[in-house]
């Protein structure tokens, strides 16, 4: 069965209000946060009020927790606790391969997802995507655009060399893969703007700050109905062509080929996932 992941919330997880609000939130997956979001000073404290948190159910949301960095003094603490109490471990500023293995010593098996926010992991992108442990990638733009030194713009111009690579690694290695944040949680038609490319450019979702960003990020990674409409179509010219003995169908004056009607029936299989995520 597909698991969406159109919508990624993180959560402070030194905000216990904050965690217990995620219990009820649309979103398809959740990160609990101990890296940048918590002071050096909450550290220790965070980890009981997550401990506490994980003990509640979450519903269908995929529980992830981003512990802090290898290199820093929490990063073992932060594995002992949660190594195995969610879904997946997120892994900051991922650079290779080895930086994994690092993880996976620790905690044999567990479950992986890689930020991918600096220029090293960019170029290591195909590397980290083929580690048999890790599940999926989550860009991390804000890094990444201090690593840059770029400057912000609308189309992410700076960004698309090192997006494009880790879209490539992700999918030539099965692995999900979503989007970095849009900070400016207000601005509701900048965040619908970059969804819109995001999904375009082939993610599977939006990583979010802030509960007012998820029914765009739902709403623009979902297929929409006119999609759904052509898929069905699709697949039932493919069938009318096959039983006429023939390998390609016509349709409204485009073909459709075996690898069409797959990805229509990749659309449908996304949306009734959904829909069942909805009852
Ligand atoms: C940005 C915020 C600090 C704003 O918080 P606040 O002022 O409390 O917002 P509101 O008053 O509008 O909140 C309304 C209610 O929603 C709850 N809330 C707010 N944010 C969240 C959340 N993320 N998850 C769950 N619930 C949330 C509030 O508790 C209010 O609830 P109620 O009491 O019922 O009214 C805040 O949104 C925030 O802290 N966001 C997360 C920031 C974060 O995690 N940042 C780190 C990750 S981003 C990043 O670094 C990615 C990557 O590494 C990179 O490099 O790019
Ligand atoms: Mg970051």
């Amino acid at each position: 069965m597909m698991r969406p992941c159109r919508s990624v919330l993180y959560v402070p997880a030194a905000n216990a209000r904050a965690m217990e609000k995620a219990r009820s939130l649309p979103a398809d997956a959740i990160i609990f946060d101990l890296e940048d979001a918590v002071t050096a000073a909450e550290k220790v404290p965070a980890r009981d009020l997550l401990a506490k948190a994980l003990l509640q159910d979450f519903g269908p949301r995929v529980r992830i927790v981003r512990i802090n960095g290898m290199d820093t003094e929490w990063a073992e603490g932060d594995l002992r606790a949660f190594g195995r109490a969610a879904d997946a471990v997120l892994v900051p500023k991922v650079a290779r391969g080895a930086d994994l293995d690092r993880v996976i010593a620790r905690v044999p098996g567990a479950p992986l997802w890689a930020m991918m926010e600096t220029p090293e992991g960019m170029l290591n992108a195909a590397e980290i995507a083929a580690h048999p442990q890790l599940r999926g990638m989550v860009i991390g733009t804000n890094d990444l655009m201090k690593e840059l030194r770029a400057r912000f713009r609308p189309d992410r111009q700076p960004l698309m060399a090192g997006l494009g690579l880790c879209l490539l690694a992700a999918r030539a290695h099965g692995r999900v893969i979503v989007d970095g944040v849009y900070n400016a949680y207000q601005d509701e038609a900048g965040l619908r703007a970059e969804c819109e490319q995001g999904r375009e450019m082939g993610f599977d979702g939006k990583s979010l700050i802030h509960p007012a960003q998820l029914a765009i990020a739902n709403e623009v990674f979902a297929p929409t109905e006119a999609e759904l409409d052509l898929a069905r179509r699709q697949i039932a010219a493919f069938d009318t062509a096959v039983a006429q003995g023939q390998g390609i169908a016509v349709l409204e004056g485009q073909i459709v080929e075996n690898l069409h009607v797959e990805a229509a029936r990749a659309t449908l299989a996304m949306a009734e996932a959904i829909a069942l995520r909805a009852e």
